[in-house]
């Protein structure tokens, strides 16, 4: 995966003018991509001209300086939000309008947690969590009980459904929130992203490692599975080869779920070569401030000041980097061109 190291370079993999030949292999990863988008509120102009891909696979953290854009960025990726200009592809088309309006919105996916969790008071963890279950699908309310269970103890909660939201720590809400984030229809194959808005803020050290931790986990366990899935397919295509030679009418089912991985330095799986599309979550996006989760949850990182990305890199880059806006933010400087008034 090719990393972006400076300003002028993240510009550059922003325009596909610029992208290099070894990039153009990677380039049927993308999942979702802002070209330069644009988004005020009122008169106060937020994105300005932000640029940058997901591709399949990631861990993606967006970080910047408090207003800088990044949960609107978020709520752009997510579908929650139109931008006023510029486009938002999604698995490389132009999305009209909201995810709702996308014709891609079967294929991918979009999962948000958002800050504080945002669970409803009223309703139990589990109403909670099978939420989307309840309301928009037509399973059977034994059925959504035992996906909700299951959610739950994903991320080491199970048996709390009947409490209450204010029965739970901080660290608790959070983790049922990824719960609701990932619980789905067993029968929905779709690809998706999850988006994390401040996921650790708050949140006690231990805490946030925990959440961090489920993070990875979620993703890497559905990275697997897909993996999984490919060498089933590939199985299914050798039966298939196998039975065609011996005149048999067979005829494997391949749902394009063939999706090598590898494992990346820090244990996260990064796609190595792909055909089609996978089902689970495939990447997902962090807004955070907190350096841990940085450290922790994140790959890659997308630096936004005033509303454009101006650098994009590895942690180990982010370290080492001497780009003065990220310098700055990394060494929590007051000396800089990041000001606060
Ligand atoms: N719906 C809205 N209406 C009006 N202004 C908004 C709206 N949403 C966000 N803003 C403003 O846009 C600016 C950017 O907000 P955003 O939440 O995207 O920044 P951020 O980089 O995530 O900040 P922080 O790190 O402080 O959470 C802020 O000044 C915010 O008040």
């Amino acid at each position: 995966m090719q990393q972006v190291s400076s300003f002028h370079a993240a510009n550059e993999i922003s325009n596909p003018e610029h992208v290099v030949t070894s990039e153009s292999a990677l380039e049927t990863d993308i999942l979702i991509e802002f070209q330069n988008v644009y988004k005020s509120f009122g008169d106060k102009p937020i994105l300005q001209g932000a640029s940058f891909k997901i591709r399949r696979g990631e861990a993606v953290g967006i970080i910047g300086a408090s207003g800088t854009g990044k949960s609107t960025t978020l709520r752009i990726a997510a579908g929650l939000l139109a931008p006023d200009s510029g486009n938002v592809l999604i698995l490389g088309k132009p999305r009209k309008g909201l995810l709702s309006d996308s014709p891609d919105a079967e294929h991918l996916r979009v999962g948000m947690v958002f800050q504080n969790a945002a669970l409803f008071d009223s309703l139990t963890v589990g109403e909670n969590v099978g939420f989307l279950l309840y309301e928009h699908s037509n399973l059977p309310a034994i059925e959504i009980k035992r996906l909700v269970a299951n959610g739950l103890s994903k991320v080491g909660l199970s048996g709390v459904e009947n409490l209450y939201p204010a029965e739970l720590s901080g660290g608790m809400k959070k983790r049922v929130a990824l719960a609701r984030a990932v619980v789905s229809d067993d029968s929905d194959d779709s690809e998706r992203v999850l988006m994390y808005d401040e996921p650790t803020a708050g949140l006690d050290p231990v805490a946030s490692t925990v959440v961090e931790d489920l993070m990875r986990s979620l993703h890497s366990d559905s990275m697997a599975a897909a993996s999984m899935s490919m060498q089933t397919d590939e199985e299914d295509d050798t039966s298939e080869a196998l039975a065609s030679i011996s005149g048999a009418d067979a005829h494997a089912e391949n749902g394009g779920h063939a999706i090598h991985a590898r494992h990346g330095s820090n244990g996260a799986y990064i796609p190595h070569h792909h055909v089609g599309r996978m089902s689970g979550i495939s990447s997902y996006i962090v807004v955070t401030h907190q350096h841990s989760t940085i450290r922790r949850a994140v790959d890659r990182i997308i630096f936004l000041h005033k509303g454009k990305v101006v650098w994009e890199g590895s942690i180990a880059d982010f370290d080492t980097t001497e780009e003065p806006i990220v310098r700055q933010f990394a060494e929590g400087s007051l000396k800089g061109p990041i000001s606060y008034v």
